[in-house]
C-alpha cells in the first residue's frame, strides 16, 4: 500500500471475496478461531480472515491473540506454502477496538505505583507487537489484500504481511495520533521501509488524514493468482528467500551477504536446486514438483 507502486488494488474486492469463499475447501482441521477463519482455497495457499464484520473487524483482545496463534500455526504447517489475508465484511479493519482501549486506561487506574502500571502496559504492548511479527517471522509469503477502511492497528498488521493489494475503495488512515497514541505495533517501524518515504510516513502519522487508494489493478484472484505461483514455487528457495529480506531490512549489506551465504551453503544442497534447473532447462516441458517443507 501507499506507495504508487503499492497502492495497486483490486478491483471489485467484495464480490471476489465471495469468490474466495465458494471456491474454498472447508475450515481447515485445527484452525478455529473465534475472530479468525481459515480455508484452503487453492492447493498449499491458506486465506486467513479477520471475522468480525459486524464491528468492522476491530481488533479486540481475541483477535490480537489469535493472529499470532494463527500464524504460528501457518508457519509449522507443510501443506501451507502461502497465505492471503482479507478481512469479512465491508471493511478490512476499523483498528483497535476502542472498548479495548478502555484496559490501557485501566491498567492507568490499577496502582499507585508508576513502576507497575508502567510494566503492565510494556506487557500489553509486547503481546501486541509479538503477535503482529508473527507474520514477519511465518517463512510462508503473506499477501494482505486490504478493502475499504484499514485503519489503525490494520496498518501495524498489512506492514507485517509480505504483499500488500487494495481495493479501488481502500483508504488508510493511521490514526493513532486521534486516539493520543503514538503508534506502537509496527507502523512507524515498518512503514518508511515499505514506502521508501520517510516525509510521506511523518505526514500520514502526524496528521492522521485518510490516505485513498486510487488505482486499482487487480482483483482478490489477482492475489490468490500470486500466491499459487508463489506456492508452486521451491518451498526452500521461497522460505529463505523471505528469511533473507527481512534479515537484509534491518543489516548492512555485508551482514546480509554473510547471512545468505551461510544459509545458502546447505539450502543449496537441496534436491529442489536439481528439480527446478531440470524444470528451467526443459523450457517448459517439464513440470517441478516439489515436495513439503
Ligand atoms: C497497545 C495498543 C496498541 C494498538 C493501538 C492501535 C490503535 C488504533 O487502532 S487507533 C484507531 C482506532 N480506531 C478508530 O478510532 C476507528 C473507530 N471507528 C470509526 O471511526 C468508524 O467506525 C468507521 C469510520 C471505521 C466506520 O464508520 P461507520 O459509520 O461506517 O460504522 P459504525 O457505525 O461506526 O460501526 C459499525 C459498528 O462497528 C463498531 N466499531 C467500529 N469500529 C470500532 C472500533 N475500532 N472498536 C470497537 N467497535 C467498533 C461500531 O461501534 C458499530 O457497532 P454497533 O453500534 O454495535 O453496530
Amino acid at each position: 500500500m501507499l506507495s504508487t507502486k503499492c497502492m495497486s488494488g483490486l478491483l471489485r474486492m467484495r464480490p471476489a471475496v465471495l469468490s474466495i469463499r465458494t471456491m474454498s475447501s472447508p475450515p481447515t482441521d485445527g484452525y478455529s478461531y473465534e475472530t479468525l477463519a481459515v480455508s484452503v482455497p487453492k492447493e498449499n495457499v491458506f486465506h486467513v480472515q479477520l471475522n468480525r464484520p459486524d464491528k468492522l473487524n476491530a481488533l479486540n483482545k481475541v483477535l490480537w491473540r489469535e493472529i499470532g496463534e494463527c500464524f504460528n500455526q501457518l508457519a509449522d504447517d507443510s501443506d501451507c506454502r502461502a497465505v492471503v489475508l482479507t478481512a469479512a465484511g465491508r471493511m478490512f479493519t476499523s483498528g483497535i477496538d476502542l472498548s479495548d482501549l478502555a484496559m490501557l486506561a485501566g491498567i492507568v487506574m490499577s496502582d499507585d505505583d508508576l513502576a507497575r502500571k508502567c510494566r503492565a502496559m510494556r506487557k500489553v504492548i509486547t503481546t501486541y507487537q509479538e503477535s503482529f511479527t508473527s507474520l514477519e517471522k511465518c517463512s510462508k509469503p503473506i499477501i494482505a489484500a486490504v478493502h475499504n477502511a484499514c485503519v489503525g492497528g490494520g496498518i501495524d498488521l498489512i506492514c507485517s504481511a509480505d504483499i500488500r493489494y487494495c481495493s479501488s475503495d481502500a483508504w488508510f488512515q493511521v490514526k493513532e495520533v486521534d486516539v493520543g497514541l503514538a503508534a506502537d505495533v509496527g507502523t512507524l517501524q515498518r512503514l518508511p521501509k515499505i514506502i521508501g518515504n520517510e516525509s510521506l510516513v511523518r505526514e500520514l502519522s502526524f496528521s492522521a488524514r485518510k490516505m485513498f487508494s486510487s488505482e486499482a489493478l487487480h482483483l482478490v484472484e489477482g492475489a490468490l493468482d500470486m500466491a499459487s505461483t508463489i506456492a508452486s514455487k521451491s518451498p526452500v528457495a521461497v522460505q529463505t528467500t523471505k528469511m533473507a529480506l527481512v534479515h537484509a531490512r534491518d543489516h548492512s549489506v555485508q551482514e546480509g551477504l554473510d547471512y545468505i551465504g551461510n544459509l545458502n551453503m546447505s539450502m543449496l544442497q537441496s534436491e529442489d536446486v536439481r528439480i527446478a534447473a531440470m524444470a528451467e532447462m526443459s523450457k517448459g516441458k517439464s513440470k517441478a514438483t516439489f515436495s513439503k517443507l
